[in-house]
């Protein structure tokens, strides 16, 4: 499997304090990396090192095999990316502003900018500090996508955008099987359903990296129980229960061993209502999230 992004033990201080900590992560070619974590985790610290926007204060980084320090030029020319908010960008015009990225990278194809332009509803005649958040978005998408790049990095892609241009965007994402995308975001529910590998970063930290589905298959089920009288006695005492929680009589925890032993248990007692699901990514985040603490 061809590696597109590898970073090992990365590391950035800002003075004394922290921004990320051996951050060691693996992209492989067609990836659609989701990069998740709270706020002030390091996922722009990681991103705008990986575009060589700051130096790492240790471990290296690599884009297609070339160092992120080194051959940053070489490499922004193969790659699109959105790094946050174009502000400084104001009044150029949503075509100057393309015409603009597109020279740093050695040209652009204008018919795909007219092609996303017209997908993403956007007229680009405007100058950039007249559009919308949501509108000056939908130009840095452009952007990011009109060269047909082999990868995108993306910070916060969908921050700002409505619910039907996020569902456009997303099919972008999955237009070309061999392009290589790497996002980081806090909507976990566009990540579960758009990405096939994410990682976790919480305080400057990788907690977990893994196929998605693989995550979810790890990290069991979620059960929550609520039974017609009060139990007297404890019965979630077998292994394989974590995270267990009470909320106004109702019982709710994650099981990853055997179901059969603690259905027998439940099904002793009369019930109320019960629920069984799959742990969705929201789940395991906030698993390793709070976990964490
Ligand atoms: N220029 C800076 N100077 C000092 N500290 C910084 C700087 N930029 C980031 N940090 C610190 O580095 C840590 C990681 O920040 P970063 O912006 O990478 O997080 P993030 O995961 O992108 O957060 P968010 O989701 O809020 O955008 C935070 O503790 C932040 O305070």
């Amino acid at each position: 499997m061809e590696t597109v992004i590898q970073t090992t033990d990365l590391t950035k201080f800002y003075g004394k304090s922290r921004g990320i900590k051996d951050v060691s992560i693996t992209v492989n070619k067609g990836d659609i990396f989701g990069f998740l974590g709270p706020n002030g985790a390091g996922k722009s610290t990681t991103i705008r090192t990986l575009l060589d926007f700051i130096r790492p204060s240790a471990g290296s980084a690599t884009i297609f095999g070339m160092d992120c320090r080194k051959d940053s030029v070489a490499i922004r020319k193969r790659i699109g990316y959105i790094p946050g908010d174009f502000g400084l960008y104001g009044h150029m015009t949503g075509w100057k502003f393309l015409e603009y990225f597109g020279r740093i990278r050695g040209g652009y194809d204008t018919s795909a900018a007219k092609e996303y332009s017209k997908k993403l509803d956007i007229r680009l005649d405007r100058r950039m500090k007249e559009y919308s958040r949501g509108m000056r978005q939908k130009v840095a998408i452009i952007q990011a996508f009109m060269n047909n790049p082999d990868l995108i990095i993306m910070d916060e892609p969908t921050n700002g955008l409505d619910p039907l241009v996020q569902q456009t965007f997303m099919d972008m994402l999955h237009e070309d099987a061999g392009r290589t995308i790497f996002m980081s975001s806090h909507v976990l529910s566009e990540v579960e359903k758009s990405c096939n590998r994410v990682a976790i970063i919480k305080e400057g930290r990788i907690v977990t990296e893994e196929q998605v589905e693989a995550l979810r298959q790890k990290s069991g089920k979620v059960l929550e129980v609520k039974f017609a009288q009060p139990l007297t006695k404890e019965i979630f005492y077998l292994p394989g229960i974590s995270n267990l929680t009470q909320v106004n009589g109702a019982y709710r925890m994650t099981v990853t061993g055997s179901l059969e032993e603690l259905l027998q248990e439940i099904s002793r007692h009369r019930l109320a209502d019960i629920s069984i699901h799959q742990m969705t990514l929201e789940d395991i985040f906030m698993h390793y999230y709070e976990g964490a603490k």
